[in-house]
């Protein structure tokens, strides 16, 4: 495997993938590199799992090649989980990372550091044709800070403190964030299954 195919529209989404597979010498191309316009994927899972397989399976059914579908978000203990697989859309349907985390931030006013405990999430489904689709979940544990800080990254990093860290994960350079991510677990855990399943080539 070469080159691989990301079913998202999401610019941090694709840049960290690049990042990623490039060290090991994978080629990825999403959406945003394709000539054509891709209608929007209706995200109508209720889970992390259905979406990611809803975005692999619906562009590598367009394609006939394999493709690779990332669903994440953000899952905060004190909101029962939420956003969740709304983490997209959690302050409106037009996706604004700044407004969601705002919102974030007013749902958790009066609650306590040692109750602001959370997790992105990220599943990876990967779609081949004529094979059974995959799935792989990765975690990164964390807590969520008062207010918005750190230039890196995108969506809810400005106020995801991963475990451990005094730093927002939109304070980490791209190199430190792509070693602890979410992203990267799910990644690593998607390459083992392939090497184990002599899929890589
Ligand atoms: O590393 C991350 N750092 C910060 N925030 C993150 C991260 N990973 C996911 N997130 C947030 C962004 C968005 O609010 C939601 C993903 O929603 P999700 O539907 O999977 O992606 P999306 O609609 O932006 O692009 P697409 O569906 O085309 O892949 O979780
Ligand atoms: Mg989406």
């Amino acid at each position: 495997m070469k080159q691989i195919l990301l079913a998202t529209k999401n610019k941090g989404k694709a840049k960290e993938f690049k990042e990623i597979f490039g060290q090991i010498g994978i080629e990825v191309l999403s959406l945003l590199d394709m000539e054509e316009t891709i209608p929007e994927i209706e995200e109508t899972g209720t889970t992390f799992e259905e979406n990611a397989v809803i975005k692999a399976e619906t562009i590598a059914e367009r394609f006939q090649i394999p493709v690779l579908g990332d669903d994440s978000g953000l899952e905060v203990d004190a909101l029962n989980g939420e956003p969740g697989v709304y983490s997209a859309r959690y302050a409106g349907l037009e996706k604004n990372d700044q407004k969601n985390l705002e919102k974030v931030l007013e749902e958790l006013k009066g609650v306590k550091t040692d109750n602001r405990t959370a997790r992105f999430v990220c599943v990876l489904a990967l779609a081949r044709p004529g094979s059974q689709t995959i799935t792989k979940r990765g975690t990164c544990e964390g807590c969520i800070g008062e207010e918005p800080i750190g230039e890196h990254g995108f969506g809810y990093d400005p106020i995801f403190y991963p475990e451990g860290s005094h730093r927002s994960l939109a304070q980490y350079s791209p190199e430190e964030k792509n070693q602890i991510s979410h992203r990267r677990h799910a990644i690593d855990q998607m390459i083992s299954w392939l090497k184990q399943n002599d899929a890589m080539e």
